[in-house]
């Protein structure tokens, strides 16, 4: 094992090629461990999962990991077209050779499983299949969408992931590979129309429809997976910036780093990072007042 990670590919890191991020992770997503996205719908997880799987299947050549990625789509969210998009933005000379789009697109495998039980299954084949097929990334989006709705809220759903957690920790482990996870926060209230949206138009009426509610937000899947994940960015939206916040990380301060999302995907509008103190590390905030997410269910006070 020591030498596998010795002779590992950048390092044992995925670029983002946001650079104040890689800075701060040491060379990007690192392998062999969860990294989670957090934070309300629309903010960016997806388009940040797209670009990293672009990353991974890129060639060598230009900087990217050259292998397979598995892409469970729980949300059927995946777009090819906005990865094409994302690339022949990012990365035109790749994309103008003739056949090279099609053969990144033929290494990214996407998953959309319809229950937990189809992901319970998935899980328990991809461990020889991430070895087999040079898989270089695994991305899950989102885990909190496995749960929603069919085990209800609370401890009962939480421990009926103890084992997904578990074997996706240890898939990690074994197999060596950056494994991204997206989380979504939800409102207390569980109210829908009271989640917060990024989404111009529909996060007006929300808010509006909803002014009194006590609205504070809660990461969906509890203090287990909370500790089971060595990186987690928070993504989130001040001022009508976005931010994306390194809120844990074995290796770096917190650190909030103002991005947008354009054409060729997010990018970061500044790369020195702003330090984080105190509960602003894993605040949300949504129409000039934060809330504290809290991963064991119950609200910070
Ligand atoms: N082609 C594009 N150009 C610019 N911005 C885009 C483009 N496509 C998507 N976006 C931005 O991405 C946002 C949606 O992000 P995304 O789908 O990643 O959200 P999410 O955090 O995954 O939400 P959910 O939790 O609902 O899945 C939109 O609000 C929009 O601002």
């Amino acid at each position: 094992m020591e030498q596998r990670v010795q002779k590992e590919h950048m390092g044992g890191h995925l670029p983002t090629r946001l650079k104040g991020l890689d800075n701060a992770l040491c060379g990007g997503i690192p392998f062999g461990v969860l990294t989670e996205l957090v934070g309300p719908a629309g903010i960016g997880k997806t388009q940040l999962c797209l670009k990293l799987a672009l990353l991974a299947s890129l060639p060598t050549a230009y900087g990217g990991l050259g292998g397979r990625v598995i892409y469970i789509d729980v949300e059927s969210k995946f777009s090819s077209k906005r990865m094409i998009e994302m690339g022949s933005k990012s990365f035109p000379d790749v994309f103008h050779t003739k056949g090279m789009a099609q053969e990144m697109a033929g290494r990214i495998l996407v998953l959309q499983p319809a229950s937990l039980s189809e992901f319970t299954k998935s899980l328990q084949q991809l461990k020889i299949s991430l070895l087999q097929n040079q898989v270089k990334l695994l991305i899950i989006d989102s885990m909190a969408a496995l749960i929603s709705g069919e085990y209800g809220q609370g401890p009962a759903r939480q421990h009926l992931l103890g084992w997904h957690i578990s074997s996706i920790k240890s898939l990690a482990e074994f197999s060596r590979i950056p494994v991204v996870v997206t989380n979504q926060v939800r409102s207390q209230t569980r109210d829908e129309a009271c989640q917060y949206s990024f989404q111009g138009q529909s996060r007006e009426k929300a808010v509006e429809d909803h002014t009194g509610y006590d609205s504070h937000l809660v990461a969906a899947l509890g203090i287990h997976w909370a500790h089971a994940v060595t990186i987690r960015l928070v993504l989130d939206s001040k001022s009508g910036k976005r931010f994306i916040k390194l809120a844990k990380s074995p290796i770096s301060p917190p650190l909030a780093f103002p991005f947008n999302i354009t054409s060729s995907g997010i990018s970061l509008l500044n790369d020195d990072g702003i330090e984080l103190t105190g509960p602003e590390i894993n605040s949300i905030h949504c129409q000039g007042h934060s809330d504290i997410i809290n991963f064991d269910g119950e609200r910070f006070q």
